[in-house]
Formats: C-alpha cells, structure tokens, sequence
C-alpha cells in the first residue's frame, strides 16, 4: 500500500538572533526527520517544547519550506506554497492547531465558518451548503441551534469542534493536529479527543497528532515517534513504546506519565531542562540529561536504526542489552 504522506531527511534551520547585538546562529528545529503515515493511520509526535514538532507539522502541510528534504502526499511531491497545485492538495490536507479562537474568524457564524471551504472550493452545490453544514456540525458534536452562534459565544471544546468541522469540510484524506486540545479543560480534552478518533476512524483520514502529553497520545496513536531536539529518537507502535520504551529519553517520558493506582515515587524525572537548541550538545543530544551516558556518547552521535518489534531507536545503550528504567535509576 502507498503511504499517504511520506517525509524524507527533512530540514528546517532557523537563523535566530540572542539580544539585539547578538550574531545569528542556527537552529537545526528539525533536523533529517523521515516518517510515513499510512491511510487511516494516526502517527503520534511527542517532545518537550522545542523539540521541533510544530515545525515539523507545518512542514508537512508544505507551510513552512524545508531546506532539504522532501514531502510526498499520496506519492506525490508537495508542490510549492501558493501555488494552484499546492492549493489543490492542501484541501486535502487539514491543520487544525491549539487555539482554535485564533483559527476562527470572530466576525462570522460558526455555520457561515464551517461552510466557507465549501464554498471557496465549490465542493458542494449552494442549495446544499445548508445540509453539508448541519451534517458537519452533527459529525463533530455541535447543536444545529449552535449555527447562528459567534465564536466568543461558545465554549473553547466546542470551538474546536467548530475548527474541525471545518477542516472536515473538503474531505480531507490527511489531519495534522497540533496540540489540539492542550488549550482546553482536561475534563473536556477527552471528548475531544475520543471524538476526532471516531471521526478519523469512520472516514478513514490519516493523522499526525502532535502533542507533548503522552497521556493523550497514548489515547489516539497507532504508532509514535518521539522526538528530541530536531530529531526522531524512537519510533514504534503506541503497545511498544509505552509497554516498553527503550531510549532512555522516552523511558523517563514514559514513566512521567501518571498510572491510576501506581505510586509516584518509583518513577523516573527527567533531569534538567531541554538544552537551547542553537547549542546542541556534542555526540547524542541527550546526554547530559542521561541517567546510562557512556564516553561514545559525548562524541558520537547515534544513528536511528532497526531494534525489532517494528521499533527504531538512536541511542547507543539500545544495540542490545538495554538498561531497564530500575537499572538507569539505580546508575542515575
Ligand atoms: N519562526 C521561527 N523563527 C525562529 N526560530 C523558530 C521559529 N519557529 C520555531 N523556532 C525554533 O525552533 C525550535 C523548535 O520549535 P517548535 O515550535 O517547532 O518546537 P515544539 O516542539 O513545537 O515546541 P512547542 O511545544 O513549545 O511549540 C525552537 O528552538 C524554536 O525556538
């Protein structure tokens, strides 16, 4: 079967300034990133903040240029940003962020809001934008008397819902969604969340749900890649990751995560905080922060290769043996 959305060895360098004196250096925000997501497949990313990840998205999506590297959709390479061509296949391809009072226009229904792509890329005949609306809305959860309503008028779920009722509009084959229910109550973040897996389940759509909550992505992802400063450093099913996650990275992410009835202490804290990614650290990235760093790991840097039980990890500790969670506590 060919992958919906195949990345390649993807490259985003920022040149960032420190101070207004300061001299621009880069920052590698993605850096060498290949991933492929199937049709009806929801690839989980998962980081701390600026490990790249709505970088990432955006790239993806064709919004933000890589430097090298390349996207397909469907096989076919991303044509260029505003062109007709990238237009065409971005109907197809649907973002949905964290805020979704930004994506909404404040001025507009949420009826005329969900119904513009119909009428921007006369999907739909006029006489039935009405029923594609009410259809849409009733997909996603929101009351056929919400359609009259402002966003400022509605709740922060069930503007996300508006947002992606929206995005469902062209019949996307493909949803990126970053951080989208970070924004809102986690009493409501499950409904959200439960809802866009019914939906992408029913239609079929490919996913790429980005979120630094593993709680949530546990939730919704067929397979994740976690990613540490610009790079992926293990990728595998969501069974595998979480019943056993092998770069020390993704253990202590893992074991961050809150277990109903399991004791905190016993779990692993990640150490320190991410370093500035326009001073990436010599050798593996992570090894400062690494509880089972030997000497080849302040000098070399590791590559992601195939560790079985369809996994990939970068790590140098992960070739064989790998230290339990308990053994890098006891080393820590
Ligand atoms: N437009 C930009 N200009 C300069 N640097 C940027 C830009 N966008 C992102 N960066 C930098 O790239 C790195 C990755 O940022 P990115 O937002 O992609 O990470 P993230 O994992 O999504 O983090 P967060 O969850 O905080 O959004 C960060 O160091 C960030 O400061």
């Amino acid at each position: 079967m060919t992958a919906l959305l195949e990345a390649e060895e993807l490259v985003r360098i920022y040149e960032v300034r420190r101070g207004i004196f300061g001299r621009p250096s880069p920052v590698r925000a993605v850096d060498g990133i290949s991933l492929a997501v199937m049709p009806g497949e929801t690839l989980g990313i998962v980081g701390e903040s600026g490990s790249g990840k709505s970088t990432l998205g955006r790239m993806l999506l064709g919004l933000d240029l890589a430097q090298a590297g390349e996207v397909r959709f469907a096989g076919s390479p991303m044509p260029r940003n505003g062109t007709a061509e990238w237009r065409a296949m971005r109907a197809k391809m649907q973002l949905v962020y964290q805020d979704p009072l930004a994506a909404l226009d404040r001025r507009l229904t949420i009826a005329a809001q969900i119904g513009e792509p119909l009428q921007i890329h006369r999907l739909v005949p006029r006489q039935y934008q009405a029923d594609r609306v009410a259809e849409l809305m009733e997909a996603v959860g929101l009351r056929s008397d919400q359609a009259g309503r402002f966003p400022h008028e509605l709740s922060g779920g069930q503007r996300q819902r508006a947002v992606i009722a929206r995005a469902l509009a062209s019949r996307p084959k493909l949803l990126v969604c970053d951080e989208p229910v970070s924004a809102l109550d986690v009493s409501i973040q499950a409904q959200v969340v439960n809802m866009l897996r019914d939906l992408q389940e029913r239609n079929g759509i490919g996913m790429v749900f980005i979120s630094h909550d593993l709680k949530v992505v546990r939730n919704i992802a067929d397979r994740v890649a976690v990613m540490y400063l610009g790079r992926i450093v293990e990728e595998a099913s969501s069974d595998v990751v979480f019943r056993s996650p092998q770069h020390p990275y993704t253990k202590a992410l893992v074991s961050s995560v809150p277990v109903p009835g399991k004791p905190l202490e016993g779990r692993m804290i990640l150490q320190g905080e991410p370093p500035n990614p326009a001073d990436r650290p010599s050798g593996c990235a992570f090894h400062p922060r690494c509880p089972v760093a030997q000497d080849i790991c302040r000098t070399s840097s590791p590559a992601l290769r195939r560790i079985g039980d369809g996994r990939t990890a970068a790590c140098h500790a992960v070739a064989g043996e790998t230290a339990s969670i308990e053994t890098m506590r006891r080393m820590a």
